[in-house]
């Protein structure tokens, strides 16, 4: 007993100190973790929205985004979560009823009001952009796109979103706008990435937008748009063509057609057997025909197919005019476009074409695409009509011609070639998201793409939490290993068996 009572004197770590300091080592380390773990722990993820409408000139359609609200200013966050099409034509078809074109809205506006939680209604900004139907209405009639513009922004403000209001988007914002969504969208800007260019087909205009190596901005630059995006600077090539959306060069190649005024037109880019009654007022309406209009023209025409892809090929080229260019280099109509540098995305109306002709694949070689077309274009209507009952007689009548003009776009007017073809990818979606304008400009409204990269932690969350676990838990053991070095100095156990 002596013998103890000394031992105990001469050691400090007797028993109840050691189980203190253990418990107290114990709860340090889990405090430790336990503090790092909460304070760098994601916020619950609460999210915001945005919500653009994209007033084409052949619909309208209304898109919500979602992003997490404490990441505003992070790549590849804003997804779409929800489209929803607009019944009924463009708002620039409501020139002459424009309350209507208001109404036509109210619909999808009530989805969008259901789907986004209504905590974040007034927060959530609306924008709506037009696009060229309304850029034509515009020129044709500058008072009634006024009306349907008031008509529209009237209606949109009864929802309780944050109406930032409706424009008239310029052919360069719709190009660029597009070329921003497609980079965003594969995470490439902030990466500083090669860009992807940017192909988009309307019902009346069309986009290309692209970066090349051999193009600073200085020759032609209306065509020239700078961003800086995430630390990296691009210069972007862009030209809308105002009249090359499929609808109106549709208009404008039966228009040349038919220059002559004759009863009939026969038209290689319909199919053989499809035959219509027209109105000639109908033929040479809106801006992009009405200087094409025949001196004494009767008041309908027939129009009857005769499926020719290749007459039709030359119907498409005569809308083109390649005979001059002030620059180095044009497209067609004396644009300026430098030398094409890809990979390329097609979308919209590229995308629901090629779609349906099965043409999607840009790896089969474009003589073979062009002679599926050839075929295609040279089937009767009745028998294309039995093979797809389910498809708009609008469309289906007009998939030969639509076809045909995609690929004389591509290859006469921007100078594909059979190699660089491939380098075109049709898409309609990337990740959740539809490829267009209309989430490069919320991005670009509402400032979410910064010109710099920000500064992200050097470790992901997860990362950092088990690094810290794991030096807690070596802390801890080398803890418990220097108690027990110390195990020779401790106090005998009192329990040890008593010797009688
Ligand atoms: O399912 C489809 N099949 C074929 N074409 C389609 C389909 N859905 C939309 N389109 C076409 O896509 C084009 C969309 O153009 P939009 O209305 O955006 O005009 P804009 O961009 O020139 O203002 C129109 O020509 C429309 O007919
Ligand atoms: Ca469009």
């Amino acid at each position: 007993m002596s013998a103890q009572r000394e031992m105990k004197e001469k050691n400090p770590w007797q028993t109840p100190v050691m189980i203190i300091i253990t418990v107290i080592g114990v709860i340090a380390i889990v405090a430790l973790v336990t503090v790092a773990v909460l304070q760098n722990r994601p916020l619950l993820q609460k999210y915001k929205y945005g919500i653009v409408l994209d007033a084409g000139s052949s619909h309208t359609a209304l898109y919500i985004y979602e992003w997490p609200a404490e990441k505003d200013n992070n790549t590849g966050r804003v997804e779409q979560t929800h489209s929803c099409k607009v019944k009924g034509p463009g708002i620039s078809s409501y020139a002459s009823a424009p309350l209507e074109a208001g109404e036509s809205l109210r619909a999808c506006m009530q989805e969008a009001e259901k789907l986004v939680p209504g905590k974040r209604h007034h927060e959530t900004p609306l924008y709506l952009g037009a696009t060229a139907g309304m850029r034509l209405l515009n020129i044709e009639n500058s008072s009634a796109s006024d009306k349907v513009f008031q008509a529209v922004g009237d209606a949109l403000q009864k929802f309780p979103f944050s109406y930032q209001g409706a424009r008239i988007l310029s052919g360069q914002e719709e190009g660029a706008f597009g070329w921003v969504t497609v980079n965003y969208l594969d995470d490439r800007l902030k990466q500083g990435l090669e860009t992807t260019g940017a192909l988009d087909l309307g019902g009346a205009s069309t986009q290309i937008s692209f970066v090349s190596n051999n193009y600073d901005g200085s020759e032609s630059p209306r065509n020239s748009v700078t961003f800086r995006l995430y630390g990296n600077d691009y210069n972007l090539y862009t030209h809308s063509f105002l009249c090359y959306g499929k609808d109106q060069a549709l208009k404008m190649t039966l228009a040349q057609m038919a220059k002559e005024g004759p009863a009939t037109v026969f038209d290689p880019c319909f199919h053989p057997g499809y035959t219509a009654t027209k109105n000639y007022s109908i033929l040479y309406d809106g801006p992009c025909v009405s200087d094409r209009k025949p001196q004494a023209a009767l008041a309908t025409f027939t129009h009857t197919g005769k499926g020719n892809f290749l007459q039709c090929q030359e119907a498409v080229k005569s809308v083109f005019n390649f005979t001059y260019c002030k620059y180095s280099r044009c497209s067609f109509n004396g644009v300026f476009q430098p030398l094409l540098q890809g990979p390329f995305g097609a979308f919209s109306a590229y995308y629901f074409v090629m779609n349906f002709l099965n043409l999607t694949d840009t790896s089969i070689p474009l003589e073979t695409v062009k002679d599926s077309l050839k075929r295609y274009c040279a089937t009767p209507w009745n028998q294309i009509m039995l093979l797809h009952p389910d498809v708009k007689l609008k469309y289906l009548a007009e998939y030969c011609f639509s076809g045909t003009y995609i690929l004389t776009l591509l290859t006469e007017g921007y100078n594909f070639t059979s190699k660089s073809y491939s380098d075109i990818k049709f898409i309609k979606k990337i990740k959740s998201s539809d490829a267009g304008w209309t989430l490069g400009y919320m991005l670009n409204l509402t400032n979410m793409i910064p010109a710099e990269n920000p500064d992200s932690p050097p470790l992901p969350h997860v990362g950092y939490v088990s690094i810290l676990s794991v030096i807690a838990v070596l802390l801890f053991i080398l803890f418990i290993l220097f108690i027990l070095s110390l195990r020779p100095l401790w106090p005998r156990c009192s329990k040890q068996p008593q010797i009688v």
